[in-house]
């Protein structure tokens, strides 16, 4: 045997692995390892026999001693599952038995890592290469290899700290251990390890010991325990972990548990005072921040919201298989309009009093408004089945929040937040996922420096925004090149703040809820034609809010039922704003059996109910004036061109490129894999429809929606005239608009099902 091949039989032979510290980490180690089909010799070491026996007994070990020289000659891999403070003494006999570790891969499970590099570095001189610091972050309160549970490591990660001269095959080895027992392997750096650690871990562990000490030192008898409610058993749970554990640990990671402590006492301090001058809204400020980022962290840990999609870069984890055919009838309510959702809260923050809004889109786009006022320090209850109520602070009472505003894939959050933010004292960034990233921000930027604002974009006027406080805005006249609703809010909101009149001229009449609510708020807005003004410095005045469902994602459903043979639906409460309506307008053009009933208007929004049945649909050339009154419901229309007799044509819309995706370009793809006849234009789109004809208007196949919630949707529908199955990947991004879609969906007589986390109700209570 060469060396090579010698070097080739080491690492794939299953390695010889030894557990040094043989309690609940080593032993679950040993027992997730077993579980996974393991074929290596399990050894343990350690100064307790009865652990040792215990671990025989239990079969997660092939032999154990009590002295290290007998055991770690023969190992491949080596665990030092002891306390941090141990780490030293044993890496000296490592280092007395095998000089420099030579040969074998060595990890540790410590909850400090700059300590153990320290203590490798007195015995060696400098890390070794083989050594592999590493940290599973999973555990229990519970102690000693009896503990010992072959799924502790199963979903958790484990954070591996590896130096820039770190052997390649040590880490392949300790990563595989512990990917066979189901755990995430990421790699950080030690120092960020320790300060993450301290804030995350040391820190509860420290307040539990804490609270729990001091509650059974003011009752002796412990007679507090007995009535204590499930709140302090929730909170104290981890006051039952290893005492010695948990001494080195704090003893280790000093510094970093001192800076998280005074942060942690700088929030209570805060709180404190709250509570003693019976402030409730700072209360609420703070409880609301808290509990919102806690059920994100649920979510987090439950991986069913979009955003642990995003952080996980796994959207193309939630797919819909839909079955061709199925029905359109019944009755449903889509949830609220996201644009007048969004608003609602900026508005409701920026005025004087108390805004009730209902019918609020729980979807992560507009939550992701919320959280930001949250973060700039505005009391917010809810939301709790579409019910929100903002406490205002007033047009000049937010506050610097403390980090990045992010706000996921909202085009609009970014825009009109552009605009309010250039008007404040303190400098902010926004940021976004990778789909808003790529969208183009020059569009804001432009006219607001041109108002005196001070902003910063990333290469190509593309987000992330910083956006400097404290410069003074002047009014403008802006002509806007294109027609958007998100440059004209976002200049009107600068406006609210800026010297004089700000005046926008639109192309072509875009949404107005901005004006609208405006209005509603006691702000005069004046419209003349094309162009609408506002004078700055007045004031907002709370108002309460009741926001209709969603026509956009209405949509979706009318397209269904004007398709579908046999279909009868009505959808409720629909916003029918005239600046809203080209969707029923093309519809109705091509033919559709489409009827507004119950017209009426509900706080400032007209509404009505829409019945569509079946009937034949005709292709269209799309009139311009259209385009922008339609501009989020193509993807849908062009399904309904997709089952119309004849050509329809689309021309002026190339703003359907830079959505969510390229909305051209993904619908053209998408009807090339299920067959429908199109030509693609710079600005458009021809479809050829195979409506009027027997039988299905397409064949069916496997569509990437490109993370869009749109172009996931419209497929879906697509599938109600398909000859096959539709499948479509990507769509966890559908609950950033409509997060209860497969549920309605499945409702009217749709065939969808969603594989990969179901993206619905994760924010219901
Ligand atoms: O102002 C708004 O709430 C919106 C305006 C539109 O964008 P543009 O202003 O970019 O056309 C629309 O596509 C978006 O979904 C919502
Ligand atoms: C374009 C859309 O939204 P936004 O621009 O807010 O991301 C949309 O919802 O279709």
């Amino acid at each position: 045997m060469t060396d090579a091949e010698a070097t080739t039989a080491r690492a794939e032979a299953p390695p010889g692995l030894l557990i040094v510290g043989l309690g609940l980490i080593g032993g679950s180690l040993a027992a997730g390892l077993r579980a996974s089909g393991f074929g290596g010799r399990i050894t343990a070491c350690d100064p307790d026999a009865g652990e040792l026996r215990r671990g025989l007994d239990m079969g997660l070990i092939d032999a154990g001693s009590t002295r290290l020289a007998e055991l770690a000659p023969a190992a491949d891999v080596i665990v030092l599952a002891v306390p941090v403070l141990a780490m030293e003494g044993l890496l000296a006999e490592l280092d007395a038995l095998n000089p420099g570790l030579k040969g074998q891969a060595v990890t540790d499970v410590g909850s400090t890592k700059a300590t153990v590099r320290d203590a490798a570095r007195r015995v060696f001189g400098r890390v070794p290469p083989t050594l592999v610091l590493g940290h599973p972050i999973a555990g229990s309160e519970k102690s000693g290899v009896a503990a010992a549970d072959p799924e502790l490591y199963a979903g958790h990660n484990v954070l591996l700290t590896p130096e820039a001269d770190t052997d390649a095959e040590a880490l392949a080895r300790v990563r595989a251990l512990w990917q066979a027992c189901g755990a995430r392997v990421l790699e950080m750096d030690v120092e960020r390890h320790d300060a993450v650690l301290a804030q995350t871990s040391h820190l509860p562990h420290l307040l539990a010991f804490s609270l729990v000490d001091t509650l059974a030192r003011q009752d002796a008898r412990l007679d507090i325990f007995r009535y204590a409610a499930g709140g302090f058993r929730d909170f104290t749970r981890i006051a039952g972990s290893d005492p010695v554990m948990w001494r080195d640990i704090f003893t280790a990671n000093r510094d970093a548990v001192l800076a998280s402590l005074d942060d942690f006492e700088a929030g209570l301090a805060r709180l404190r005072a709250a509570v003693e001058a019976g402030d409730g809204d700072a209360m609420l400020a703070a409880f609301g921040r808290a509990s919102h980022a806690r059920r994100y962290f649920e979510s987090l840990l439950n991986k069913t919201s979009y955003q642990t999609e995003y952080a996980m870069q796994s959207q193309s984890q939630v797919t819909y298989r839909v079955r061709p055919g199925g029905s359109a009838r019944g009755r449903v309510r889509v949830p609220g309009d996201k644009s007048i959702s969004h608003r609602s809260i900026m508005l409701g923050a920026l005025a004087e009093g108390v805004t009730t809004v209902t019918g609020f889109l729980e979807g992560e786009d507009s939550l992701a408004t919320l959280q930001a006022f949250r973060e700039m320090g505005v009391a917010i209850e809810g939301p709790s089945q579409g019910r929100v109520v903002i406490h205002g602070v007033g047009l000049h009472g937010l506050k610097a929040p403390s980090g990045p505003i992010y706000v996921g894939n909202s085009g609009t959050a970014m825009r009109l937040f552009a605009g309010l933010l250039a008007g404040q004292s303190f400098t902010s960034e926004l940021a976004g996922d990778d789909s808003l990233t790529k969208r183009p921000m020059n569009r804001v930027a432009e006219p607001l420096r041109a108002m005196g604002a001070l902003i910063d974009t990333a290469e190509g006027g593309r987000p992330p925004l910083t956006i400097h406080g404290g410069t003074p805005l002047a009014g403008l006249y802006y002509d806007m090149p294109v027609a958007s609703a998100q440059v004209k809010s976002c200049l009107l909101l600068a406006g609210l703040y800026a010297e004089g009149e700000t005046r926008v001229r639109e192309p072509a009449p875009t949404r107005d809820h901005t004006e609208r609510m405006l209005g509603g708020f006691g702000y005069p807005v004046a419209r003349d034609g094309d162009t609408c003004w506002l004078e700055g410095g007045r004031r907002l005045t709370a108002s309460p809010i009741d926001v209709p469902a969603d026509i956009s994602s209405a949509a979706f459903f009318m397209v269904a039922a004007a398709i579908t043979p046999g279909s009868d639906l009505t959808l409720e409460h629909v916003g029918i704003n005239p600046t809203r309506t080209g969707v029923i307008n093309v519809l109705k053009l091509m033919g559709a059996d489409l009827e507004l009933i119950d017209e009426r208007e509900v706080g400032g929004e007209p509404v009505a109910e829409v019945r569509v049945r079946y009937a034949p649909l005709t292709g269209i050339d799309i009139p311009a004036e259209q385009v922008a009154l339609a501009i989020d419901e193509f993807p849908a229309l062009f399904i309904a061109a997709a089952n119309a007799a004849g050509t329809t044509r689309l021309r002026g819309a190339a703003e359907l490129r830079v959505k969510e995706s390229d909305r051209l370009a993904a619908m053209a793809d998408g009807f090339a894999t299920i067959g429908v006849e199109h030509s693609l234009h710079d600005d458009g789109i021809d479809i050829v429809g195979r409506g009027g004809a027997e039988g299905p208007s397409y064949g069916g196949g496997r569509i990437d929606s490109l993370g869009d919630h749109r172009i996931a949707m419209a497929f879906a529908v697509a599938a109600l005239r398909a000859g096959e199955e539709v499948v479509i990947d990507n769509c966890a991004n559908v609950a950033t608009s409509f997060p209860n879609f497969t549920e309605l969906a499945r409702r009217i007589g749709m065939g969808l099902e969603v594989q990969g986390p179901e993206t619905e109700s994760h924010h219901e209570p």
